[in-house]
């Protein structure tokens, strides 16, 4: 099918009963759905969650507030049920899916949960690569296959990975060449000692590598195995057809090392909000990207993408079921 122009989305949107711009951001959302399907009647009706969980080597440097045992804890919350996440999957309408990308210790049995284990961890990428080229590989891989199962109109992506701030941070400056010390921030609660300790530690493990990496070399020498298969993820959402709700701070570090891993993957994002970590800002201003919401949420989970999700279903029905004015008989500017 030949491609929607943008003035002729522009057109169908300001055909709409309502005065010109009047919906605000609704209306750029709407285009940007429209743009991905190339329809002026596009359908967001089925959105999935998908958590990929992971641990890091450099949590044991000091880096989190909290010890790297919750990484697994939170698993068996999510899979529970008692996590923020599950509550807001359920007032979104959204469905949930658990991934083990890399919990440290023994591999954790359960039956709804989907084991895609890289290793039990990753390698601390203060002193070295925090993983292999082969473990990238195969997390990039597990990540696509996820995104490409089912029927889902847009895929939600969210993590839980004690110290991924840090990995976060590190892939971030590596992509973007923005100082460590304007991208670290107190992740889970650090005070402000504890704050100048990570950034002392970041900048140490950044001093390791050269300024500017590709995207595959940022996440081998820094990432973690939970970013590195949501990066895999966005790109197989993207491929296909599915629009990709990105979260917070973390999210968008795997959605930055996939839009360099393939550029055609930045039309299907959706930004869901911005994140007071001081890094997020950061990554969203190198990809360009203007978030929904500002709630001065910080959890990670993919919890800011699934309360974006009930505003990009209503921007695509909008354009989709909402009247014309001479569908309407309604009368324009006089
Ligand atoms: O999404 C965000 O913007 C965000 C910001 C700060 C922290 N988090 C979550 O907190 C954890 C990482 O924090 P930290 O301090 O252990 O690096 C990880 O599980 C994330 O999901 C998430
Ligand atoms: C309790 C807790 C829940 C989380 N969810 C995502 N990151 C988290 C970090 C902590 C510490």
């Amino acid at each position: 099918m030949a491609l929607l122009t943008d003035a002729a989305i522009q057109a169908a949107i300001n055909a709409k009963t309502k005065p010109l711009g009047a919906l605000g951001r609704i209306e750029s959302l709407a285009a940007d759905i429209a743009r991905f399907q190339n329809t002026l009647r596009p359908r967001m009706e089925r959105c999935g969650l998908i958590i990929f969980a992971a641990d890091h080597g450099i949590a044991g440097k000091g880096v989190s507030k909290f010890p790297q045992a919750v990484t697994r804890q939170m698993v068996l919350n999510f899979l529970a049920g008692g996590a923020a996440a599950n509550v807001f999957a359920a007032t979104s309408g959204v469905s949930l899916r658990v991934v083990d990308a890399g919990v440290a210790g023994d591999p954790i049995i359960h039956s709804r949960l989907i084991s895609r284990r890289i290793a039990p961890g990753t390698a601390s990428s203060l002193h070295g690569p925090a993983m292999t080229p082969a473990q990238l590989s195969a997390a990039l891989a597990a990540g696509k296959a996820l995104a490409e199962e089912g029927n889902d109109d847009a895929l939600a992506f969210g993590e839980m990975g004690i110290a991924n701030t840090s990995a976060a941070t590190l892939i971030g400056h590596k992509l973007t060449g923005d100082p460590i010390s304007a991208l670290t921030g107190r992740g889970t609660g650090l005070d402000d000692a504890a704050l100048a300790r990570k950034t002392e530690i970041l900048a140490r493990a950044a001093a390791r590598t050269p300024d500017n990496l590709s995207a595959e070399e940022a996440l081998i020498q820094y990432g973690g195995f939970e970013i590195a298969m949501m990066a895999g993820a966005m790109l197989g959402a993207a491929g296909a057809g599915r629009m990709i709700l990105v979260d917070g701070f973390i999210a968008t570090a795997a959605a930055l090392a996939a839009a360099r891993l393939d550029p055609a993957t930045r039309r299907a994002m959706i930004f869901a909000h911005i994140s007071p970590e001081p890094g997020h800002q950061h990554l969203l201003a190198a990809l360009d990207a203007a978030p929904l919401l500002s709630l001065g949420m910080r959890l990670g989970e993919g919890t800011g993408a699934l309360l974006a999700w009930p505003l990009v279903r209503a921007a695509a029905a909008m354009l989709r079921d909402m009247a014309s004015f001479e569908d309407a008989g309604v009368s324009g500017p006089a």
